[in-house]
């Protein structure tokens, strides 16, 4: 038999197993929401910033007189440790969840107030002790603790991703110098186009990694903009003078965040426009990166009947029926991963929409969203860099062949001889199979040392000279 303790809400008496730490409106929001099968103590960070705001709060409420000593200590006590990763399992909410985050915050509530009951000598579910509504929820509503949260923990994993995408970052730097004399030809749509180096592809990756980074350190500051202290509206109802700043300058200590408090909590309480904005660059970030795959498995095709201009690191064997096969695993699933962010800012769209009057009441699939994205994002960025970008090779002889016999080179000898001249070149090399440098001097279009002169891979990458004319070649 299972100890039991029986504890009240405006339903009525409901027993909770007696060594549970969360309490009645938990046990009814368990009942209700089995959506998912994932509660919220799957996200830590979320957790972390419900711990962050809550002691907060105890500590803005002891300077104004609010809460006496000793239970604040009980609450900071149980607040550093849950922090610190205990009690975990007891966050036992499933993520999607009605009532704008109540349940999530209910749930918090409860645990602190138990194990701060626990810290103070007392039984579990002695809430004429310590109670989690008028204690740990002191001056809060589950509508400026819940946003005020989950902006901290979207802080935290936004630098996560950062650092990740960093990371890959410079993998792919790495490569770029590595590859950086390896010619070989660019291509438009799918189309020889003209030449360029792998390091100058490799490099592109790079750079464009960076420039997301810039957009989400610019999202992520948009998030230090909280509205605790707004209670259900944003009118501070049953919050003291003064308990905004305060409870402000306390989640600024704890955290090391610049945070500020919204100078219009009535707006700010129901704005999730920062939200939509993260969304939005974790969207083309996602893009990006995928688009980064679609190359890196392109490039990688065949091994025989493929562009097999680089090759992967073989991760694993890649067919249960075919000998030998090894698949781009993965980019694959970095794609895949760009998938599903891309189908969640769809997801924070409609949430966002969604809001009426004074309240967003779809924040819990936001939180979800976002925390996912953020989180996936930054496991690809860290498997893409480890288990693939690092152990890249490149087929230097293929690429060389390619430049040597591709039509494309045509192109660079329009400033010398001409759009027309060049266009008969690269229909007589197609026709005859043979390549642009015989044809034109067959042709007498240039001589070879004129040819050597224009096609040296300086100049077909456009460095360090540029020549554009016929007399601008040696004699
Ligand atoms: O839980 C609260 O504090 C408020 C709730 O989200 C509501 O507005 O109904």
């Amino acid at each position: 038999m299972v100890e039991m303790r029986t504890e009240y809400d405006l339903l009525g008496t409901k027993d909770i197993p007696a060594d549970a730490y969360w309490g009645v409106h938990t046990a009814r929001a368990m009942e209700n929401f089995q959506v998912t099968g994932v509660p919220i103590g799957h996200y830590s960070h979320l957790i972390r910033g419900l711990m962050f705001v809550k002691e907060a709060a105890a500590c803005a409420n002891h300077e104004l007189g609010l809460l006496d000593a000793e239970r604040l200590t009980a609450i900071v006590q149980a607040c550093q440790e849950i922090r610190g990763g205990a009690l975990r399992e007891q966050f036992v909410v499933d993520v999607i969840q009605g009532g704008a985050g109540t349940s999530t915050n209910m749930n918090a509530n409860e645990v602190v107030a138990n194990r701060a009951l626990e810290l103070l000598g007392s039984r579990k579910g002695n809430y004429a002790r310590l109670n989690a509504n008028d204690h740990v929820n002191l001056s809060q509503s589950t509508n400026d603790a819940y946003p005020t949260a989950l902006n901290i923990a979207l802080i935290e994993a936004a630098d996560e991703l950062e650092s990740a995408m960093e990371e890959l970052q410079q993998s792919f730097e790495r490569k770029a110098q590595a590859f950086r004399d390896f010619l070989k030809i660019g291509r438009t749509q799918l189309q020889d186009a003209v030449p360029m180096t792998l390091g100058q592809e490799f490099h592109t990756f790079a750079v464009m990694l960076g420039e997301d980074r810039a957009r989400l350190i610019e999202s992520s500051a948009l998030l230090h903009e909280i509205n605790l202290g707004a209670t259900a509206i944003g009118t501070g109802l049953n919050a003291p003078t003064n308990y905004a700043e305060r409870a402000c300058a306390h989640l600024v200590r704890l955290t090391g965040r610049p945070l500020v408090t919204a100078s219009d909590l009535i707006e700010a309480t129901q704005d999730p426009g920062a939200f939509v904005h993260l969304s939005g660059v974790l969207k083309r970030i996602a893009i990006k990166l995928s688009k980064t795959c679609n190359d890196l498995r392109l490039l990688s095709s065949g091994p025989r009947a493929g562009l097999g201009e680089i090759s992967l690191p073989p991760m694993q064997a890649g067919s249960s029926i075919m000998p030998g096969k090894v698949n781009p695993v993965i980019p694959e699933m970095v794609n895949q991963v760009a998938f599903v962010v891309i189908g969640n800012d769809m997801t924070i769209t409609m949430a966002a929409e969604g809001g009426q009057l004074q309240l967003n009441a779809f924040e819990p699939v936001i939180a979800r969203s976002l925390l996912d994205s953020l989180l996936s994002l930054a496991a690809a960025c860290r498997t893409l860099a480890d288990r693939c970008v690092d152990g890249i090779t490149a087929h230097e002889q293929v690429m060389a062949h390619r430049v040597k016999e591709s039509i494309g080179l045509a192109t660079a000898l329009n400033p010398f001889i001409g759009y027309q001249a060049a266009t008969q070149i690269a229909k007589e090399a197609l026709a005859t199979n043979r390549n642009i440098v015989e044809v034109a001097i067959e042709g007498g279009f240039l001589t070879s040392a004129e040819l050597a002169d224009i096609l040296t891979p300086e100049r077909l990458l456009n460095q360090p000279a540029i020549i554009t004319h016929k007399s601008d070649l040696a004699q």
